[in-house]
């Protein structure tokens, strides 16, 4: 669970750009962070997964204060949660369940990754994180071979297998075409009912956030103005916040 209290944000020039944002977020929340250019997403999601300070506010992860780690914890909870871009995170050079195996091996020690043994069972395990995101086939492909929404659901497996229990995602759907963003929005909606991972995504496309998402956050001027449970957006809500 994420507990967010009066996070704010501003830039050296006194700019303010993240306004006493508050939330509770439950495990398994499934949120579309939505909002014009330049309200705000892109921080809020770097100040949430640890990429970025803010100035001030609590911010209370499964009952853990992590407003005050220090670079190296930082660090180490962030190998915990996933986080997508618009630039899929693999390693175009391995194929499929090489990307999904690394991750699984990421977070140990480097002497367990240096003589790590990846059995058939390994394979197995990895297998199902693939199979997860519909990428059974495309397992031994090169990742440069597949295209961009398999890459990003590659990104997924590999968050997945690392048991990671939050997902951030920016613009995920940046570049893909309907068919496959589509796609993605269904392995994470996925993620979020199966696994109970709670998946935070910046998002432009109001459509998907209302299809997919279980609630939708509006963001205005730095500051959370419309927190509902995702369904169509009335039009006095599009207006509040775009
Ligand atoms: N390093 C920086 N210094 C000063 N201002 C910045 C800096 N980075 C971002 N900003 C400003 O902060 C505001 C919020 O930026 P942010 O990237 O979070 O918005 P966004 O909602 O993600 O926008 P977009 O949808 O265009 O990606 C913008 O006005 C932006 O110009």
């Amino acid at each position: 669970m994420l507990t967010v209290r009066n996070l704010s944000k501003k830039w050296k020039d006194g700019t303010e750009i993240l306004n006493k944002v508050s939330f509770q977020v439950d495990d398994g929340e499934f949120i579309a962070v939505i909002g014009a250019s330049g309200s705000g997403k892109t921080t809020l999601l770097n100040c949430l997964s640890l990429r970025e300070k803010w100035d001030q506010g609590q911010y209370i992860y499964n009952s853990r204060d992590i407003s005050g780690l220090n670079p190296f914890q930082a660090y180490s909870l962030r190998q915990e949660w996933g986080f997508l871009t618009e630039n899929p995170d693999v390693n175009p050079s391995k194929n499929a369940l090489k990307n999904v195996l690394d991750s699984r091996y990421q977070h140990m020690s480097l002497v367990r990754r240096v003589f790590r043994k990846e059995s058939q069972d390994e394979h197995v395990y990895a297998m199902d994180f693939l199979e997860k995101v519909g990428l059974l086939d495309k397992a031994r492909e090169p990742v440069s071979k597949l295209s961009g929404g398999e890459k990003q659901r590659v990104g997924i497996a590999k968050a997945l297998i690392k048991g990671a229990k939050v997902i951030f995602a920016d613009e995920p759907l940046k570049g893909l075409q309907p068919e496959a963003q589509n796609r993605v929005m269904e392995d994470l909606r996925n993620v979020c009912k199966r696994d109970q991972v709670t998946v935070i995504c910046a998002i432009s496309s109001l459509e998907h956030a209302e299809r997919y998402a279980s609630r939708i956050w509006g963001i205005s001027g730095g500051k959370i103005v419309l927190d509902i449970a995702a369904r169509k957006l009335t039009q006095r809500e599009k207006d509040i916040v775009f």
